[in-house]
Protein backbone atom coordinates (compact mmCIF):
# COMPACT_ATOMS: atom_id res chain seq x y z
CA UNK A 1 0.00 0.00 0.00
CA UNK A 2 1.02 3.39 -0.66
CA UNK A 3 1.84 6.26 1.33
CA UNK A 4 -1.54 8.83 2.25
CA UNK A 5 -2.24 11.04 0.09
CA UNK A 6 -2.06 15.00 0.74
CA UNK A 7 -3.09 17.51 -1.95
CA UNK A 8 -2.10 20.98 -1.81
CA UNK A 9 -4.15 23.31 -4.34
CA UNK A 10 -2.33 26.32 -5.52
CA UNK A 11 1.43 26.27 -5.63
CA UNK A 12 2.15 29.77 -4.51
CA UNK A 13 3.69 30.80 -1.76
CA UNK A 14 2.09 29.29 0.91
CA UNK A 15 1.12 25.97 -1.02
CA UNK A 16 4.91 25.72 -2.51
CA UNK A 17 5.84 25.82 1.25
CA UNK A 18 3.62 23.36 2.36
CA UNK A 19 4.09 20.71 -0.02
CA UNK A 20 8.03 21.24 0.57
CA UNK A 21 6.93 20.99 4.70
CA UNK A 22 4.54 17.64 3.93
CA UNK A 23 7.28 15.98 1.39
CA UNK A 24 10.25 16.71 4.49
CA UNK A 25 8.31 14.52 6.68
CA UNK A 26 8.74 11.69 4.61
CA UNK A 27 4.85 10.33 5.70
CA UNK A 28 2.94 11.44 2.31
CA UNK A 29 2.75 11.51 -1.42
CA UNK A 30 1.92 14.90 -1.83
CA UNK A 31 -0.39 16.28 -5.20
CA UNK A 32 0.12 19.98 -5.87
CA UNK A 33 -2.02 21.28 -8.13
CA UNK A 34 -2.54 25.00 -9.85
CA UNK A 35 -4.20 26.72 -12.42
CA UNK A 36 -0.63 28.08 -13.95
CA UNK A 37 0.76 25.53 -16.32
CA UNK A 38 4.58 24.42 -15.69
CA UNK A 39 4.44 25.74 -12.05
CA UNK A 40 3.32 22.91 -10.15
CA UNK A 41 4.78 20.47 -12.06
CA UNK A 42 8.10 22.88 -11.51
CA UNK A 43 8.06 23.06 -8.08
CA UNK A 44 7.12 19.27 -7.78
CA UNK A 45 10.23 18.38 -9.22
CA UNK A 46 12.47 21.09 -7.26
CA UNK A 47 10.93 19.57 -4.37
CA UNK A 48 11.75 15.63 -5.07
CA UNK A 49 15.39 16.85 -6.50
CA UNK A 50 15.76 18.53 -2.61
CA UNK A 51 15.20 14.47 -1.14
CA UNK A 52 18.44 13.09 -1.60
CA UNK A 53 19.86 15.84 0.10
CA UNK A 54 17.51 16.44 3.02
CA UNK A 55 17.47 12.33 3.84
CA UNK A 56 13.28 12.02 2.43
CA UNK A 57 11.69 9.89 -0.39
CA UNK A 58 8.50 11.38 -0.90
CA UNK A 59 6.93 11.01 -4.23
CA UNK A 60 5.42 14.48 -4.89
CA UNK A 61 3.57 15.23 -8.31
CA UNK A 62 2.39 18.84 -10.05
CA UNK A 63 -1.01 18.79 -12.05
CA UNK A 64 -2.92 21.37 -13.64
CA UNK A 65 -5.70 18.58 -13.34
CA UNK A 66 -7.61 17.11 -10.68
CA UNK A 67 -7.17 13.39 -11.99
CA UNK A 68 -4.03 12.68 -9.53
CA UNK A 69 -5.96 14.10 -6.68
CA UNK A 70 -8.39 11.59 -6.15
CA UNK A 71 -8.44 9.33 -2.81
CA UNK A 72 -6.91 12.25 -1.04
CA UNK A 73 -6.98 11.88 2.77
CA UNK A 74 -6.61 15.48 3.47
CA UNK A 75 -6.65 18.79 0.80
CA UNK A 76 -5.21 21.93 1.79
CA UNK A 77 -6.29 24.55 -0.10
CA UNK A 78 -4.79 27.70 -0.82
CA UNK A 79 -5.95 28.60 -3.75
CA UNK A 80 -6.36 32.80 -4.79
CA UNK A 81 -4.92 35.73 -4.31
CA UNK A 82 -3.24 37.24 -1.30
CA UNK A 83 -3.66 40.91 -0.66
CA UNK A 84 -1.32 43.74 -0.98
CA UNK A 85 -0.32 46.53 1.43
CA UNK A 86 -3.42 48.65 2.45
CA UNK A 87 -6.05 45.92 1.64
CA UNK A 88 -8.42 43.97 4.28
CA UNK A 89 -8.38 39.93 3.80
CA UNK A 90 -12.13 40.91 3.48
CA UNK A 91 -11.52 42.80 -0.27
CA UNK A 92 -10.57 39.13 -1.46
CA UNK A 93 -14.14 37.38 -1.00
CA UNK A 94 -15.67 38.16 -4.31
CA UNK A 95 -12.75 36.64 -6.03
CA UNK A 96 -11.25 33.95 -3.39
CA UNK A 97 -14.96 32.66 -3.18
CA UNK A 98 -15.43 31.72 -6.92
CA UNK A 99 -11.85 30.45 -6.51
CA UNK A 100 -12.57 28.00 -3.72
CA UNK A 101 -16.07 27.36 -4.98
CA UNK A 102 -14.75 25.36 -7.45
CA UNK A 103 -12.01 24.29 -5.99
CA UNK A 104 -13.66 22.32 -3.65
CA UNK A 105 -16.24 20.98 -6.35
CA UNK A 106 -13.19 19.44 -8.36
CA UNK A 107 -11.93 17.58 -4.92
CA UNK A 108 -14.59 16.37 -3.47
CA UNK A 109 -15.88 14.70 -6.19
CA UNK A 110 -12.90 12.86 -7.00
CA UNK A 111 -12.08 12.26 -2.69
CA UNK A 112 -15.48 11.49 -1.04
CA UNK A 113 -13.68 10.99 2.13
CA UNK A 114 -11.65 14.06 2.28
CA UNK A 115 -10.42 16.26 5.47
CA UNK A 116 -10.53 19.68 3.96
CA UNK A 117 -8.11 22.56 5.67
CA UNK A 118 -8.77 26.00 4.25
CA UNK A 119 -6.46 28.95 4.05
CA UNK A 120 -7.45 31.10 1.59
CA UNK A 121 -8.51 33.96 2.91
CA UNK A 122 -10.76 35.78 3.83
CA UNK A 123 -10.65 32.58 6.07
CA UNK A 124 -13.74 31.51 8.01
CA UNK A 125 -15.81 32.89 5.15
CA UNK A 126 -13.85 30.37 2.62
CA UNK A 127 -14.38 27.97 5.34
CA UNK A 128 -18.24 28.88 5.06
CA UNK A 129 -18.39 28.78 1.36
CA UNK A 130 -16.50 25.04 1.45
CA UNK A 131 -19.43 23.28 3.33
CA UNK A 132 -22.17 24.85 1.26
CA UNK A 133 -20.73 23.59 -1.96
CA UNK A 134 -19.44 20.23 -0.58
CA UNK A 135 -22.02 19.17 1.65
CA UNK A 136 -19.14 17.24 3.54
CA UNK A 137 -19.67 16.99 7.66
CA UNK A 138 -18.70 19.51 9.83
CA UNK A 139 -16.06 17.50 11.21
CA UNK A 140 -13.91 17.32 7.77
CA UNK A 141 -13.78 20.87 7.08
CA UNK A 142 -11.47 22.88 8.90
CA UNK A 143 -9.81 26.33 8.31
CA UNK A 144 -6.20 27.09 9.11
CA UNK A 145 -5.73 30.96 11.48
CA UNK A 146 -5.78 30.21 14.97
CA UNK A 147 -2.57 28.13 15.06
CA UNK A 148 -0.85 30.56 12.82
CA UNK A 149 -2.06 33.79 15.30
CA UNK A 150 -1.39 31.51 18.55
CA UNK A 151 2.19 30.59 16.63
CA UNK A 152 2.49 34.86 16.04
CA UNK A 153 1.64 35.44 20.11
CA UNK A 154 3.90 32.37 20.93
CA UNK A 155 6.89 34.15 19.39
CA UNK A 156 6.42 37.65 20.23
CA UNK A 157 6.28 36.45 24.02
CA UNK A 158 9.49 34.52 23.69
CA UNK A 159 11.03 36.89 22.09
CA UNK A 160 9.96 39.30 25.00
CA UNK A 161 11.37 36.74 27.77
CA UNK A 162 14.53 35.35 25.64
CA UNK A 163 12.63 31.73 26.27
CA UNK A 164 12.37 29.22 23.69
CA UNK A 165 9.50 29.75 21.53
CA UNK A 166 7.96 26.19 21.77
CA UNK A 167 7.89 26.71 25.47
CA UNK A 168 5.46 29.04 25.24
CA UNK A 169 1.53 27.76 24.61
CA UNK A 170 -1.19 30.38 23.53
CA UNK A 171 -4.75 30.53 22.18
CA UNK A 172 -5.99 32.68 19.36
CA UNK A 173 -9.86 32.58 19.11
CA UNK A 174 -12.35 34.24 16.97
CA UNK A 175 -11.94 35.26 12.88
CA UNK A 176 -8.87 35.44 11.13
CA UNK A 177 -9.12 39.53 11.24
CA UNK A 178 -8.83 42.43 12.83
CA UNK A 179 -11.31 41.26 15.77
CA UNK A 180 -9.49 38.05 16.29
CA UNK A 181 -9.40 37.08 20.24
CA UNK A 182 -6.29 36.16 21.66
CA UNK A 183 -6.42 35.18 24.85
CA UNK A 184 -3.70 35.83 26.71
CA UNK A 185 -5.65 33.73 30.18
CA UNK A 186 -4.96 30.77 28.42
CA UNK A 187 -0.91 31.52 27.72
CA UNK A 188 1.73 30.38 29.57
CA UNK A 189 5.63 29.80 29.74
CA UNK A 190 6.10 26.48 30.92
CA UNK A 191 3.23 26.01 32.57
CA UNK A 192 3.36 29.71 34.36
CA UNK A 193 0.65 32.47 33.42
CA UNK A 194 2.32 34.56 30.96
CA UNK A 195 0.76 37.62 33.02
CA UNK A 196 3.63 36.88 35.84
CA UNK A 197 6.19 36.71 33.91
CA UNK A 198 5.52 40.39 32.05
CA UNK A 199 3.94 43.49 32.61
CA UNK A 200 0.28 44.26 31.54
CA UNK A 201 1.73 47.14 29.15
CA UNK A 202 3.59 44.67 27.66
CA UNK A 203 1.69 42.41 27.02
CA UNK A 204 -1.25 44.32 25.72
CA UNK A 205 1.37 45.30 23.00
CA UNK A 206 2.09 41.66 22.25
CA UNK A 207 -1.87 41.02 21.72
CA UNK A 208 -1.92 44.08 19.41
CA UNK A 209 1.01 43.03 17.71
CA UNK A 210 -0.58 39.50 17.33
CA UNK A 211 -3.79 40.65 16.27
CA UNK A 212 -1.79 43.06 13.07
CA UNK A 213 0.48 40.18 12.61
CA UNK A 214 -0.72 39.32 8.79
CA UNK A 215 -0.92 43.01 7.96
CA UNK A 216 2.77 43.57 9.53
CA UNK A 217 4.34 41.12 6.82
CA UNK A 218 2.12 42.16 4.36
CA UNK A 219 3.51 45.78 4.83
CA UNK A 220 6.81 44.67 4.45
CA UNK A 221 6.86 41.97 1.80
CA UNK A 222 4.62 44.79 -0.58
CA UNK A 223 4.06 41.60 -2.98
CA UNK A 224 2.37 39.41 -0.82
CA UNK A 225 1.83 38.07 2.23
CA UNK A 226 3.43 35.39 5.11
CA UNK A 227 3.95 32.06 3.99
CA UNK A 228 6.72 30.64 5.89
CA UNK A 229 4.46 30.39 9.70
CA UNK A 230 1.01 29.64 7.82
CA UNK A 231 2.28 26.99 5.73
CA UNK A 232 3.78 25.27 9.37
CA UNK A 233 0.36 26.07 10.46
CA UNK A 234 -1.24 24.09 8.23
CA UNK A 235 1.80 20.89 8.24
CA UNK A 236 0.89 20.77 11.64
CA UNK A 237 -2.90 20.86 11.22
CA UNK A 238 -2.27 17.46 8.65
CA UNK A 239 0.06 15.80 10.98
CA UNK A 240 -2.23 16.35 14.27
CA UNK A 241 -5.03 14.34 11.44
CA UNK A 242 -2.98 11.88 10.01
CA UNK A 243 -0.96 10.73 13.23
CA UNK A 244 -4.66 10.85 15.29
CA UNK A 245 -3.00 13.02 17.78
CA UNK A 246 -6.03 14.14 19.66
CA UNK A 247 -4.35 17.72 20.29
CA UNK A 248 -6.67 20.87 20.61
CA UNK A 249 -5.67 23.41 18.18
CA UNK A 250 -7.50 26.65 17.70
CA UNK A 251 -9.28 25.74 14.21
CA UNK A 252 -11.87 27.93 12.41
CA UNK A 253 -15.11 25.26 12.01
CA UNK A 254 -18.98 25.15 12.28
CA UNK A 255 -20.25 25.78 15.74
CA UNK A 256 -23.52 24.81 16.59
CA UNK A 257 -24.51 25.62 20.00
CA UNK A 258 -20.65 25.57 21.51
CA UNK A 259 -19.58 29.25 23.21
CA UNK A 260 -23.44 30.30 22.57
CA UNK A 261 -22.45 30.44 18.80
CA UNK A 262 -25.38 29.16 16.67
CA UNK A 263 -24.88 28.19 12.69
CA UNK A 264 -21.17 30.35 12.43
CA UNK A 265 -17.85 29.33 11.27
CA UNK A 266 -15.12 30.78 13.58
CA UNK A 267 -12.23 29.82 15.25
CA UNK A 268 -12.54 27.96 18.71
CA UNK A 269 -10.35 24.82 20.68
CA UNK A 270 -10.88 21.90 18.61
CA UNK A 271 -9.76 18.61 19.65
CA UNK A 272 -8.16 16.97 16.09
CA UNK A 273 -7.97 13.25 15.25
CA UNK A 274 -7.88 11.04 11.95
CA UNK A 275 -11.70 12.05 11.73
CA UNK A 276 -10.82 15.50 11.48
CA UNK A 277 -12.88 18.11 13.87
CA UNK A 278 -13.66 15.64 16.63
CA UNK A 279 -14.63 17.72 19.27
CA UNK A 280 -15.42 21.28 20.54
CA UNK A 281 -13.39 21.81 23.54
CA UNK A 282 -15.72 25.09 25.47
CA UNK A 283 -12.95 26.60 27.75
CA UNK A 284 -14.29 28.62 30.20
CA UNK A 285 -14.16 32.29 29.11
CA UNK A 286 -15.01 35.70 31.33
CA UNK A 287 -17.48 38.19 29.96
CA UNK A 288 -15.34 40.39 28.86
CA UNK A 289 -13.86 37.50 26.52
CA UNK A 290 -16.99 35.73 25.83
CA UNK A 291 -18.28 39.78 24.31
CA UNK A 292 -15.26 39.69 22.00
CA UNK A 293 -15.84 36.35 20.66
CA UNK A 294 -19.48 37.15 19.87
CA UNK A 295 -18.49 40.90 17.89
CA UNK A 296 -15.92 38.73 16.53
CA UNK A 297 -18.93 36.12 14.97
CA UNK A 298 -20.29 38.66 13.77
CA UNK A 299 -18.25 40.21 11.99
CA UNK A 300 -17.93 36.87 10.20
CA UNK A 301 -21.83 36.39 10.02
CA UNK A 302 -21.85 39.21 8.22
CA UNK A 303 -19.23 38.57 5.71
CA UNK A 304 -20.83 35.24 5.17
CA UNK A 305 -24.37 36.85 4.44
CA UNK A 306 -22.23 38.98 1.36
CA UNK A 307 -20.19 35.93 0.11
CA UNK A 308 -24.05 34.02 0.04
CA UNK A 309 -25.22 37.16 -1.59
CA UNK A 310 -21.77 37.25 -4.35
CA UNK A 311 -22.51 33.73 -5.33
CA UNK A 312 -25.83 32.54 -4.83
N1 LIG B 1 -5.45 31.53 6.69
C1 LIG B 1 -4.30 32.14 6.87
O1 LIG B 1 -3.86 32.32 8.01
C2 LIG B 1 -3.50 32.61 5.70
C3 LIG B 1 -4.11 32.74 4.48
N2 LIG B 1 -3.40 33.15 3.37
C4 LIG B 1 -4.13 33.21 2.12
O2 LIG B 1 -3.73 32.12 1.30
C5 LIG B 1 -3.95 32.45 -0.09
C6 LIG B 1 -2.70 32.11 -0.90
O3 LIG B 1 -1.62 32.94 -0.51
P1 LIG B 1 -0.21 32.85 -1.28
O4 LIG B 1 0.16 31.42 -1.46
O5 LIG B 1 0.71 33.77 -0.62
O6 LIG B 1 -0.63 33.43 -2.72
P2 LIG B 1 0.10 33.18 -4.11
O7 LIG B 1 -0.39 34.21 -5.05
O8 LIG B 1 1.56 33.03 -3.90
O9 LIG B 1 -0.45 31.73 -4.56
C7 LIG B 1 -1.78 31.50 -4.87
C8 LIG B 1 -1.80 30.45 -5.96
O10 LIG B 1 -3.16 30.08 -6.22
C9 LIG B 1 -3.23 29.76 -7.60
N3 LIG B 1 -4.62 29.71 -8.06
C10 LIG B 1 -5.45 30.75 -8.33
N4 LIG B 1 -6.64 30.28 -8.77
C11 LIG B 1 -6.56 28.92 -8.75
C12 LIG B 1 -7.46 27.87 -9.09
N5 LIG B 1 -8.70 28.13 -9.51
N6 LIG B 1 -7.02 26.62 -8.95
C13 LIG B 1 -5.79 26.33 -8.53
N7 LIG B 1 -4.88 27.28 -8.21
C14 LIG B 1 -5.26 28.56 -8.32
C15 LIG B 1 -2.40 30.85 -8.26
O11 LIG B 1 -2.04 30.50 -9.59
C16 LIG B 1 -1.23 30.94 -7.29
O12 LIG B 1 -0.16 30.09 -7.71
C17 LIG B 1 -4.33 33.94 -0.08
O13 LIG B 1 -5.74 34.07 -0.17
C18 LIG B 1 -3.84 34.43 1.28
O14 LIG B 1 -4.54 35.57 1.73
C19 LIG B 1 -2.08 33.40 3.44
C20 LIG B 1 -1.41 33.30 4.64
C21 LIG B 1 -2.08 32.94 5.87
O1 LIG C 1 -2.24 38.79 6.24
C1 LIG C 1 -2.63 38.13 5.25
O2 LIG C 1 -3.28 38.61 4.33
C2 LIG C 1 -2.28 36.68 5.22
C3 LIG C 1 -2.73 36.11 6.49
O3 LIG C 1 -3.90 35.80 6.68
C4 LIG C 1 -1.79 36.14 7.60
O4 LIG C 1 -0.56 36.18 7.38
O5 LIG C 1 -2.27 36.13 8.74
Amino acid sequence: MGRPKITVVGAGNVGGTTAQRLAEKDRYDVVLVDIVEGVPQGKALDIVQAGPVCGYSSRVVGTNGYEETAGSAVAVITSGIPRKPGMSRDELLATNAKIVKSVVTELVSRSPDVILILVTNPLDAMVHVARRVSGLPKSRILGMAGVLDSARMRAFIAAALDVPGPDVQAMVLGGHGDTMVPLPRYTTVKGRPVSELMSKDTLDGIVKRTRDGGAEIVGLLKTGSAFYAPSAAAVDMVEAIMRDEKRVLPCAVLCEGEYGLKDVVVGVPVKIGRSGAEQIVEYELTAEERAALDVSANAVRELCAAVDRLTA
